[in-house]
């Protein structure tokens, strides 16, 4: 079987359209929706991310709001950055680039950013109502895969989920998600004994292991949907996922690239988060 390829670019592209629909009619009631990112010190991967989303940002009509502090930034500088920007009424999504420098507590500073603003759902409040399926914002990159899987046509319900990574960013809450779908979710994860046993048994395969063409076709049962969360650089110097596409995607029923997966597909969550954020401010 050869793999059909889910462009993450095409439906990305697709609900994009929908959102600047969104965003014309929030503008017609005199709401801008505004995004403020933070970036801390010169991370080049970092200022590449943050550039696509600028970007997302301006293509959408949305207001954009680049806050840039240096490495050496105190938390307390930084946690008083997110108090006056969750007081900011022209502001309705904040995010903090991660990973913030060492000294700086992540735990706070997501604690910090209020759960009304918390565009990427990482904040406890927003984590917990994802749990208990109540409405609040889902982390982009999950529910990405979610978009993704729904736009391909892909049922999930009663299927055997395989997600290999456990982050609190990608791994567990897409299994999370997953769940809430009435998929069968097994989480594994560096501990986990015979990675093989469980991947083959995968009707669908969420990867997020930070590790280049770490999944190989023995991997993988004939025919099933492969998700490759990965972003890595090979020797070349090339990006690349966690799966060993060449492989993989001849014996797959399905598999997302890497570039133009899931990455435009997080993006475009973040900018449906932030219209979110700007349409239920409306009613605060
Ligand atoms: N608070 C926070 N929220 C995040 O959502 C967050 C973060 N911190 N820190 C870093 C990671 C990484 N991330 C990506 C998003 C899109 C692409 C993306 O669009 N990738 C393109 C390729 C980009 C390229 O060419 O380098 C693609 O896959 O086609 C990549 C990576 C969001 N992150
Ligand atoms: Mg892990």
């Amino acid at each position: 079987m050869t793999a059909e390829i889910i462009s993450g670019k095409e439906i990305a592209a697709k609900k994009r359209l929908e959102l600047a629909k969104e965003v014309e009619k929030l503008k017609a009631q005199g709401i801008t929706p505004g995004l403020a990112v933070i970036l801390v010190g010169d991370n080049h991967a970092s200022k590449t991310y943050v550039r696509n989303k600028q970007k997302a940002c301006h293509e959408l009509g949305m207001y954009s709001l680049l806050v840039e502090l240096p490495e050496e930034v105190s938390e307390e500088e930084l946690l008083k950055k997110i108090d006056e920007l969750n007081n900011d009424p022209v502001i309705h999504g904040i995010l903090v680039q991660l990973p913030l420098p060492k000294h700086i507590d992540e735990k706070k500073v997501i604690d910090t950013i209020s759960p009304t603003k918390d565009v990427d759902g990482f904040h406890p409040v927003n984590i917990g109502k994802m749990m208990t399926g109540e409405n609040g914002f889902l982390p982009c990159t999950p529910f990405g895969i979610i978009v993704m899987l729904e736009d391909t046509g892909i049922s999930v319900a009663g299927k055997h989920a395989v997600v290999v990574g456990r982050s609190n960013i990608v791994g567990k809450p897409v299994g999370q998600l997953l769940l809430n779908r009435h998929a069968t979710v097994t989480y594994c994860h560096s501990k986990t004994e015979n990675l093989k046993h469980y991947t083959q048994t995968a009707d669908i395969l969420v990867v997020a292991v930070g590790i280049a063409n770490f999944i190989k076709a023995d991997h993988i049962k004939e025919g099933a949907v492969v998700i490759d969360v990965g972003m890595n650089r090979n020797e070349a110097g090339k990006l690349c996922g966690d799966v060993d596409f060449e492989e993989v995607s001849k014996k797959a029923g399905y598999i997302t690239p890497v570039p133009n997966g899931v990455g435009p597909m997080t993006i475009t969550m973040l900018m449906y988060n932030t219209v979110k954020a700007a349409a239920e401010s409306i009613n605060r």
